[in-house]
């Protein structure tokens, strides 16, 4: 199916209360990239960096790719669809960066690690992603380096960053930067966006309303791993809605990170709810793996 793109007028993008639920579902849908005649990789490439020994289902949660030493043919052996990279270290830093260039966006930290060279080498990452000008999404151990060096993240480039947070993480980052403000989260500019998580996900932007709360629609059942799965459908759904060109003034920016971050949302937790309805308390994150065309099918309709 071919999706036309419906480019929103500076004026109906500045308007108050223009990203409304109604709006942000029916951006979600815009966003979707058609696939007819498309080779592989035209419609993304998204990198997680991240995967340890102990971590091994984060990295495969949450995306396609994985860069880990020991961890790669564990990550490898979950499915061979998976490309993995075993180059997780400094010592690798050149081809590191090499990936990265090649990458739409970047998605670093589920099951990463905390050691020391670990968070020296997400920091590096980080410092690498900005000066290459990447879309980052910032997740998990990855939030954990940062909540050590907050300066890492500060004026973050266009097209930007958004952190992912669960409320403990989040609690750990405003500790960080020490702050007392509600509006914690500019403090790396305007170009950083955060999607709290929990029972609520709460989106924050520089452009406060772009902002938006969501709640329901998921399920009681906390399973470890949704939370990476979050971070890799938000990989995928930046670089659509980077891509997609949704309004063209100052804040194109916060508008594709606020509709990406919704659409990620609003899809895990729709997997979750599905996969539930299955399972019930013996669901685990792969059940929501399966769940995937139903929830796509469902919210976006292709
Ligand atoms: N299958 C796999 O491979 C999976 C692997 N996973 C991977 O596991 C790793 C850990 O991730 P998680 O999400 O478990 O971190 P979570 O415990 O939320 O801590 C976050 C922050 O909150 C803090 N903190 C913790 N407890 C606290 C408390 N009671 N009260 C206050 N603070 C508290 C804690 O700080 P700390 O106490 O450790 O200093 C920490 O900074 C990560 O690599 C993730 O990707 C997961 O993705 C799941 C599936
Ligand atoms: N109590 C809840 N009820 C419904 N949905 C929830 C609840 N808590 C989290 N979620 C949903 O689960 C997803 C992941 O959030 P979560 O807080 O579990 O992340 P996390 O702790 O980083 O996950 P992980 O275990 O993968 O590290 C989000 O989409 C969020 O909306």
């Amino acid at each position: 199916m071919v999706c036309t793109l419906q480019i929103l007028t500076t004026d109906e993008c500045i308007k108050e209360g223009i990203l409304s639920k109604e709006k942000l579902t029916a951006l979600s849908k815009q966003i979707i990239p058609d696939l007819y005649k498309k080779s592989k990789g035209e419609v993304g490439r998204i990198g997680v960096l991240g995967g340890s020994d102990e971590f091994s289902g984060a990295p495969y949660f949450g995306a396609l790719t994985s860069l880990r030493e020991t961890a790669a043919p564990i990550i490898k052996g979950y499915s061979p669809d998976l490309i993995v990279y075993p180059y997780l270290s400094k010592h690798y830093a050149s081809k590191i960066s090499r990936i990265l260039e090649k990458l739409d966006v970047v998605v670093v930290g589920p099951g990463f690690g905390r050691e020391v060279e670990q968070i020296a080498l997400i920091q590096d990452i980080i410092e690498t992603c900005k000066s290459l000008k990447k879309p980052l999404v910032v997740d998990a151990d990855g939030l954990y380096a940062l909540s050590t060096n907050v300066s890492v993240l500060l004026n973050y480039p266009k097209p930007g960053a958004i952190l992912t947070p669960n409320r403990r993480e989040a609690a750990k980052l405003i500790e960080a930067i020490n702050s007392n403000n509600t509006h914690w989260y500019n403090y790396w500019g305007g170009n950083v966006s955060v999607l709290v998580k929990g029972y609520e996900d709460t989106f924050y932007t520089s452009v406060n309303k772009f902002n938006w709360s969501l709640l329901g629609g998921g399920s009681d059942r906390r399973t470890a791993g949704q939370g990476d799965i979050l971070a890799g459908a938000m990989g995928t759904f930046y670089n659509w809605a980077l891509k997609a060109n949704l309004c063209d003034n100052e804040n194109s920016l916060q508008v594709a990170q606020s509709v990406a971050a919704y659409a990620a949302s609003k899809f895990t937790r729709t997997c979750n709810a599905h996969a539930f309805a299955e399972n019930g308390r013996n669901m685990i994150a792969s059940d929501m793996l399966h769940k995937i065309h139903s929830s796509f099918e469902e919210l976006f309709g292709v």
